[in-house]
């Protein structure tokens, strides 16, 4: 039996694709009424639930679970842990991020949260609908005990699912934490109608922003060059299907985007843009797209202030 936590287009599309493989799968979220009812995802485009998911308002329905796979927003994470008296043994984090409170990403969160407990992370270049459509993907799997990631990897692998492991859980929380901002400055990019050549030039400094960061807080670079590091960076900064992709785009072109929607880069911007002052990294893409996001500058004064950076040595 695998708990979800998150019955929003990750969680539900995750419940779906173990489902359709015969695992059994209890699926908790907070108005899970209609789905429950339904047992159709408005989200994922209609996907249809396996039988095999049961869908469910308890939290105490998430013990006796082999593990519980957490796919909530980032920022709603501490919060989650602080008031549930869930104390599942193995706890996957499936969220992209950095806490705004703690400067921490999902899995550390979590292994301070509840420090007993096995905490992985599941991350890399994945969009729910393909997830729930069984197309077929490939995702890091990340554990800092490596005999847990194994028996992880086996439990969470399908035919189309494929999960590739590391013990790096720094390098991969910051890989798909920080892809989210660079994909929201080149949405806006795109969006800016500065082209294709300028998207290019902004996602490698900002892989090569990733990269210091990663570096500095003790991730091996290999991570960042992996799927949870530059694949999902591709995929994000390169697909109008992605929300920070097109939240940026839409900031870049002047138009209006329902706030309602999860984008991940806005917090996680400014929760780097603090880290890298506090560790004194230079990031500057993280630092315009956190001043972008929050009026501080606008998209003219953004522009000028990548292009304006002294001139240096790639
Ligand atoms: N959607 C994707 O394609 C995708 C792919 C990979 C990873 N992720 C990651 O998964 C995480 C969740 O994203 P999503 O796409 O499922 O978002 P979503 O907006 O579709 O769903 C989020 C769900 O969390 C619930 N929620 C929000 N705050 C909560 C709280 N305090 N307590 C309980 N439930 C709460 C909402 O009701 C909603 O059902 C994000 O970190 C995202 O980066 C998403
Ligand atoms: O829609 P986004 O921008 O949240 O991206 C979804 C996934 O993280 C892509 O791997």
């Amino acid at each position: 039996m695998i708990g979800v936590v998150g019955a929003g287009a990750f969680g539900t599309a995750l419940a779906v694709a173990l489902g359709r493989e015969g695992y059994k799968v209890r699926l908790w979220g907070r108005d899970v009424g209609p789905l429950a009812a339904s047992r159709m995802s408005d989200r994922l485009g209609g996907v249809r639930l396996p039988d095999s998911v049961t869908v469910t308002a308890e939290l105490s329905a998430m013990d006796q679970t082999e593990a519980v796979l957490l796919a909530l927003p980032m920022q709603a994470v501490a919060g989650f842990l602080r008031g549930s008296d869930m104390q599942a043994q193995t706890l996957v984090a499936c969220c992209k991020g950095v806490d705004l409170q703690t400067l921490t990403g999902p899995a550390t969160l979590m292994s301070q949260a509840r420090p007993k407990a096995t905490v992985a992370l599941l991350t890399g270049p994945s969009f729910a609908a393909d997830i729930a459509r069984g197309l077929p993907t490939a995702l890091t799997l990340a554990c800092a005990d490596d005999a847990a990631g194994q028996r992880l990897q086996r439990l969470l692998s399908t035919p189309v699912l494929r999960l590739y492991r590391t013990v790096d859980v720094t390098g991969a929380e910051l890989g798909g934490a920080l892809k989210n901002v660079i994909a929201i400055a080149a949405g806006t990019v795109i969006g800016a109608g500065l082209g294709e050549s300028a998207r290019a030039a902004l996602m490698t400094r900002g892989y090569a922003e990733m990269v210091r960061l990663a570096l500095a807080l003790g991730a091996r670079a290999e991570t960042l060059a992996g799927l949870s590091g530059f694949g999902d960076l591709v995929l994000t900064c390169g697909s109008a299907q992605s929300r920070n992709f097109s939240y940026g785009h839409a900031l870049g072109a002047g138009t209006p985007f329902n706030a309602s929607v999860t984008v991940e880069g806005v917090a996680t911007a400014r929760a780097v843009a603090r880290l890298g002052i506090e560790r004194g990294i230079d990031l500057p893409v993280t630092a315009m797209v956190a001043a972008l996001v929050d009026g501080r500058i606008d998209l003219s004064a953004a522009i000028q202030s990548l292009l304006t950076r002294p001139l240096k040595a790639e």
